[in-house]
């Protein structure tokens, strides 16, 4: 088993009005700094569909410090995976698992997740390093904490032949 960490979104404007945003940033970088000590790669997808490119808001959240040899893939669509070479990347680093942490978990997060499981990979999603925002559905508030649980539950339920699905948490996710 080969596991690469994905780091979905974590943008200024991305994480702007996200749920317990601080937090999420907080473990993300101890998730990060945990794979470089164990030779995990960490790759850094950042979003362009709703922040120009070099725009404030486009840029990561400074707290994450990305090094120049980790890979960036710029997407311009909610799937990672769709119109960039995420896909060879993964290949070159030989990746058989995905691990998963990033914003928004309902959408850009949750599909690259189930991307992913199609593709044949292994997914783990760090259940408490990735956040979005509430919102109104069909006229019920809910609030980010809650979709956040919410794709936990999706993800810890998903089952393909063969392949493994987990939710652990920053601190103890092996990588
Ligand atoms: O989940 C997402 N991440 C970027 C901002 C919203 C979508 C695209």
């Amino acid at each position: 088993m080969t596991s690469v960490l994905v780091v979905v979104d974590l943008q200024v404007g991305v994480v702007r009005d996200a749920w317990d945003a601080d937090g999420v940033l907080a473990r993300t970088v101890a998730l990060v700094e945990r794979a470089r000590a164990e030779g995990t790669p960490v790759v850094w997808v950042q979003d362009e569909q709703d922040f120009p490119r070099g725009s404030d808001d486009w840029q990561l959240a400074p707290v994450l410090e990305p090094h120049d040899d980790e890979e960036r893939i710029l997407k311009a669509y909610r799937d990672a995976f769709a119109g960039t070479d995420l896909a060879d990347v993964l290949a070159e680093l030989r990746a058989t698992r995905l691990v998963i942490a990033g914003a928004q978990s309902d959408f850009c997060v949750r599909t690259l997740g189930q991307s992913a499981a199609a593709l044949g990979f292994d997914v783990t999603l760090v259940g408490d390093c990735h956040t979005t925002w509430g919102g109104e559905h069909a006229g019920a508030p809910v609030t980010g904490e809650q979709i956040v649980a919410q794709v936990n539950a999706y993800f810890v339920g998903l089952r393909y032949p063969g392949q493994t699905f987990t939710v652990e948490g920053h601190g103890t996710v092996p990588l």
